[in-house]
């Protein structure tokens, strides 16, 4: 089986990726790009209606789900392929339609198979919006699905 940084890295799979956040090729995605500096990542993003809950306001779920690409993206692209196990999410004030975001990611501890991250929203003038914490585990699992075995045949792999 080809190697994440195989399958990830490659020109082929950025035509591929259909991830719903960062695939650019997924017709309904957000069609994100996460950069990086320093020990932090980060994206923007502008909510349009399609992204809306209460009316005007942005789906508090896709602050989640920018929150959780972005942490996933620090580990992903610090050379450990990683799945979420818990994410918890503090909403602070309501982002509106139009409004633009930076969404940023740090770790907070290593220990072992399990990374502690760590999320915010802001506004572009630095008000917090949102806050995550979150467990990512490091695992090739993802990919062994992907590459087309059953769960069952997947839970059965021990050596990752
Ligand atoms: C080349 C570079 C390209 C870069 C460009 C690519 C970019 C690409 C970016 C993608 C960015 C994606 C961002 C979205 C990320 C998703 O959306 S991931 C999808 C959502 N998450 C999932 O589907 C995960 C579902 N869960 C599972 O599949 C399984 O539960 C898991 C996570 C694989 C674990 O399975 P398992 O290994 O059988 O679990 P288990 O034996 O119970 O636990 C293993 C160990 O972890 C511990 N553990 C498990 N859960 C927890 C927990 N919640 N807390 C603490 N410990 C835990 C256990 O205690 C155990 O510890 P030990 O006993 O070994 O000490």
């Amino acid at each position: 089986m080809p190697t994440y940084q195989e399958i990830y890295g490659s020109e082929k799979w950025q035509e591929a990726n259909k991830c719903f956040v960062c695939g650019k090729n997924n017709p309904i995605g957000l069609k994100i790009s996460v950069k990086h500096k320093g020990d932090i990542s980060y994206t923007t993003f502008t909510p349009g209606p399609e992204h809306s809950g209460w009316l005007n306001i942005m789906h508090g779920g896709l602050l989640s789900t920018l929150m959780d690409e972005v942490m996933g993206h620090w580990l992903w692209s610090r050379g450990a392929p990683v799945m979420t196990v818990e994410m918890n999410v503090r909403y602070l004030k309501p982002v509106l339609i139009g409004e633009p975001i930076v969404v940023t990611a740090r770790q907070k501890m290593d220990r072992g198979r399990i990374a502690y991250m760590e999320a915010e929203v802001t506004l572009s003038d630095g008000t917090p919006v949102a806050r995550s914490t979150a467990k990512f585990i490091k695992t090739e699992r993802g990919l062994q699905l992907e590459a087309g075995r059953s769960t069952a045949s997947a839970e059965e792999e021990t050596e990752e």
